[in-house]
């Protein structure tokens, strides 16, 4: 719906571009005229992506693990010496593992607050002073998780999450003075290669959990693109520090006990 001219000499660089939700930002973004680079650890995933991503407009890849900062850094480098500039920034790398809180230990706690909520901030803080800060203009999208109601079953996501939530809130007031927009975007349950990381039995209590969704469907991964592009876009140029859910409505009206209840069948 937006023009395809929208985001003309615009840099986008979208973190887990490589796959699911953020191959489709990516390629939106392209087909909205911007040019894009993608990030991520996997370097031969990560390759083959930016070469299907290449039919669609000019991309750049680096890996990078947004947990170290100093790849941040090289990422961003290489973004300056590249382009000079950055536009907006999309921060989809994430994920984490099902599981119910008395079994989660440190190692496991810690690499998913660091994936969600450190990397996350780490990846704002480098791109804003070297990009959004100096020149005065900026849009950062965090693509979060539906932890309206908490995430039973994901405990350490759902305080990552609502950490980065949070974090959006302060950014949009502290760098208002910067021509800064920051905004979440919420996915519901999206049918995208994150979803086949989970063991069958989950994957089944998703299908039968679809019922409880007012729009009765999982997510595509071109509805949370959509509302990526819209926040990113001029039209969303009075929108800062919110969260737009895109979960057909889940969360007024789901159970979100049914993750923690299928993991609780696994133990007993
Ligand atoms: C409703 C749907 C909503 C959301 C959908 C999506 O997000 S879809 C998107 C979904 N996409 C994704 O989620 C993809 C991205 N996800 C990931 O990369 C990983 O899940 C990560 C976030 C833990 C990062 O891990 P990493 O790079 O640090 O690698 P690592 O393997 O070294 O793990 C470190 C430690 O974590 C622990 N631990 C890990 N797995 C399990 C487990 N299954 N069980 C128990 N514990 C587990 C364990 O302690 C492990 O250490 P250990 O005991 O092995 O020495
Ligand atoms: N699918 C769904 O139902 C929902 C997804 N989400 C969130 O949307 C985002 C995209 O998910 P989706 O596309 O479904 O799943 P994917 O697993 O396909 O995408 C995750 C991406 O993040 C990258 N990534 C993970 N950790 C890191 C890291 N430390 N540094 C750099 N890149 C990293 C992965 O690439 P690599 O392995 O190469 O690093 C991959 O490209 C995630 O944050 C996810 O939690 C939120 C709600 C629902």
């Amino acid at each position: 719906m937006l023009r395809s001219d929208t985001f003309n000499a615009k840099i986008v660089l979208v973190t887990g571009g490589r796959s699911g939700i953020g191959f489709q930002i990516a390629k939106d973004f392209l087909q909205l005229g911007a040019k894009v680079i993608i990030c991520s650890r996997k370097e031969e995933q990560l390759q083959k992506a930016a070469e299907e991503l290449s039919n669609f407009g000019e991309v750049t890849h680096q890996a990078c693990d947004i947990r170290k900062t100093e790849e941040i850094q090289q990422l961003a480098k290489m973004i300056k010496e590249k382009y000079g500039r950055l536009d907006i920034l999309i921060n989809n790398a994430g994920g984490q593992f099902p599981a119910l809180a008395e079994y989660i230990n440190d190692k496991g706690w810690n690499a998913v607050i660091n994936n969600n909520l450190n990397g996350t901030f780490s990846m704002i803080r480098e791109m804003a002073n070297t990009f959004f800060i100096p020149q005065k203009s900026g849009v950062i999208i965090n693509i979060i998780v539906d932890v309206f109601r908490g995430f039973p079953g994901m405990a350490h996501t759902g305080a990552a999450r609502a950490g980065v939530e949070n974090l959006t809130k302060t950014l949009a007031m502290e760098w208002s003075d910067f021509n800064i927009r920051i905004n979440c975007v919420a996915p519901g349950i999206i049918e995208s290669s994150g979803l086949d990381t989970y063991p069958k039995q989950i994957q089944d209590m998703f299908e039968e959990a679809q019922k409880a969704i007012p729009l009765k469907r999982f997510g595509k991964v071109e509805d949370v693109s959509n509302a990526v592009t819209f926040l990113s876009s001029p039209m969303a140029e009075y929108i800062t520090g919110i969260s737009l859910y895109v979960d057909g409505a889940q969360h007024l009206n789901f159970d979100k006990m049914g993750l923690a209840n299928v993991l609780k069948s696994f133990i007993s």
